[in-house]
C-alpha cells in the first residue's frame, strides 16, 4: 500500500498517459472537465511559502432565463498535525490554530465564501488507543470553546462561514464527548451542530470508545452562500444518511473525514460522488494527511503485532457536482487547500433531467423499512 511517496493518482496519469488516452481516461474517471479557476498569485506564493497545496476549479451549469447563476466558492482544508501527539495538549491545538488561520488566509485571498476543515481538526486522531487521557482533554463546547471562538472571528473577519469539525463536550448534558461540526455563520455567529451520526467499529476505528452516535438527526444550515449540511467521516458509507441531508434542502454536504488507505482508499473516489449524484447536490470529501504515532502501543484485534501508527491518511480531498463530475483530488502527501466554484442552479438542473427525487419512491421503502426494523419481520423470500 502505498505511502507519502506517491503523491496521487492524477499524477499518475498525467504521467504515464499519452494526451488523448487521457483526456478519455478523465472523461469517465472524472465526468465533465472543470474549468480551471484563476486565483490571485499571490495566494499561490502564500501556499507555496506556507508549504501546502492549492487548487482551483470551477463546475458550470447551464444559464437560465429567470434566475441568476448561483455562485459560491468552497474552500476545503486538508493538513496533517503540526506537532507530534506527545506534545502538550494545548501546545498542539495552538500549532493546528496558527496553521489553518494561515491557510484561511488564503482561501479569503480566493474568494472563499464556505470553508471546511478535516474531522477533529484540532488534535491527532487518537481514538485507535482507546485511552482516554490525554485524548479527551482535547474536547471543547461547540459553543463557546476556544476553537468555536477562534473561529468566530476567522468567519467575521473573512466574511466566511466555517465549518469546524471537533470533538466536542456538551457541559450541559452530563458532560459527554460527541464527534460534532459546528458550523459559524460569516456573521461571526454559532449558527448551529450537527453530530456524527454513524460511528465506526472497523479496523483501529475505535471511536464508539468515547461517544456514541449522534442525537440532533440531520440539520441543514441555511447560509447566506446556499443551503449547507455534514456528513462526518463514516456516514460517508451509508446512503441513507446523505439522502436525509438532501431531504432537509441541503445543496452544498461536506464530509470531514480522517480515513487511511489500507481500508478505504479505493472507495473514497466513489462515494460521496456517488452521493452528489444520487441526490443532486455538491458533496466535499475532505481527508486528513500523514501518519500519527502514539506513544503507547495498540493492537488492532486481528492478531497481528501491537504497533504505534495509525497507518496511512493519504488526503486527496474531493469536490463532486451533481452531473457527476468532480474535481481531481489534492495530494495523497501534503497539506492542501481545494477552492471550488459551484453554480447551486446545477443541483435543480440536474433534479430536473434525472428526476430522482420524484421516482424515488420513497413513501414504498419507508414502508417498507417500517416493516423491516420490526422484530417479527420476515425477509420477503419467494422459495420454490
Ligand atoms: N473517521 C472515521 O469515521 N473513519 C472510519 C473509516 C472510514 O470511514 O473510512
Amino acid at each position: 500500500m502505498a505511502g507519502p511517496e506517491w503523491e496521487s493518482l492524477e499524477q499518475c496519469l498525467e504521467n504515464n498517459l499519452q494526451p488523448a488516452d487521457l483526456r478519455e481516461v478523465k472523461r469517465i474517471l472524472y465526468g465533465k472537465e472543470t474549468r480551471k479557476l484563476d486565483l490571485p498569485s499571490r495566494a499561490f506564493e502564500l501556499a507555496s511559502e506556507g508549504d501546502f497545496e492549492l487548487q482551483g476549479h470551477a463546475f458550470e451549469a447551464a444559464e437560465e432565463q429567470l434566475r441568476r447563476p448561483r455562485t459560491v466558492r468552497v474552500g476545503l482544508v486538508q493538513n496533517r498535525t503540526p506537532l507530534p501527539v506527545d506534545a502538550p495538549v494545548a501546545k498542539q491545538v495552538s500549532a493546528l490554530h496558527r496553521r489553518i488561520e494561515a491557510i484561511v488566509e488564503v482561501a479569503a485571498m480566493c474568494g472563499v465564501n464556505i470553508i471546511c476543515f478535516q474531522e477533529a481538526w484540532t488534535m491527532p486522531f487518537a481514538f485507535c488507543t482507546r485511552e482516554k487521557l490525554p485524548w479527551t482533554e482535547f474536547a471543547e463546547s461547540a459553543e463557546d470553546g476556544p476553537t468555536t471562538r477562534f473561529c468566530q472571528k476567522l468567519a467575521k473577519k473573512h466574511d466566511l462561514v466555517v465549518v469546524s469539525p471537533i470533538l466536542e463536550r456538551d457541559g450541559e448534558h452530563g458532560d459527554v464527548l460527541w464527534n460534532t461540526a459546528v458550523v459559524i455563520s460569516n456573521s461571526g455567529a454559532v449558527l448551529g451542530k450537527t453530530r456524527k451520526n454513524h460511528i465506526p467499529r472497523v479496523g483501529d476505528f475505535n471511536e464508539s470508545t468515547y461517544y456514541m452516535e449522534g442525537n440532533l438527526g440531520h440539520p441543514v444550515f441555511q447560509t447566506q452562500f446556499g443551503r449547507i449540511a455534514v456528513n462526518i467521516c463514516y456516514g460517508r458509507h451509508h446512503p441513507l444518511n446523505w439522502l436525509m441531508y438532501s431531504i432537509n434542502g441541503a445543496e452544498i454536504i461536506f464530509n470531514p473525514s480522517a480515513t487511511i488507505g489500507v481500508l478505504s482508499e479505493s472507495m473514497w473516489p466513489i462515494e460521496a460522488r456517488n452521493a452528489a449524484i444520487a441526490n443532486h447536490c455538491f458533496t466535499c470529501a475532505i481527508n486528513r494527511v500523514g501518519e500519527e504515532y502514539f506513544p503507547n502501543e495498540f493492537t488492532s484485534g486481528d492478531g497481528k503485532k501491537a504497533h504505534q501508527n495509525f497507518g496511512y491518511f493519504y488526503g486527496s480531498s474531493y469536490v463532486a457536482a451533481p452531473d457527476g463530475s468532480r474535481t481531481p483530488g489534492l495530494s495523497r502527501n501534503r497539506d492542501g487547500l481545494l477552492v471550488a466554484e459551484l453554480n447551486l442552479n446545477l443541483c435543480r438542473q440536474m433534479n430536473d433531467m434525472w428526476n430522482f427525487k420524484m421516482t424515488g419512491r420513497y413513501e414504498m421503502y419507508a414502508r417498507e423499512l417500517a416493516e423491516a426494523v420490526k422484530r417479527n419481520y420476515s425477509p420477503d423470500i419467494v422459495k420454490e
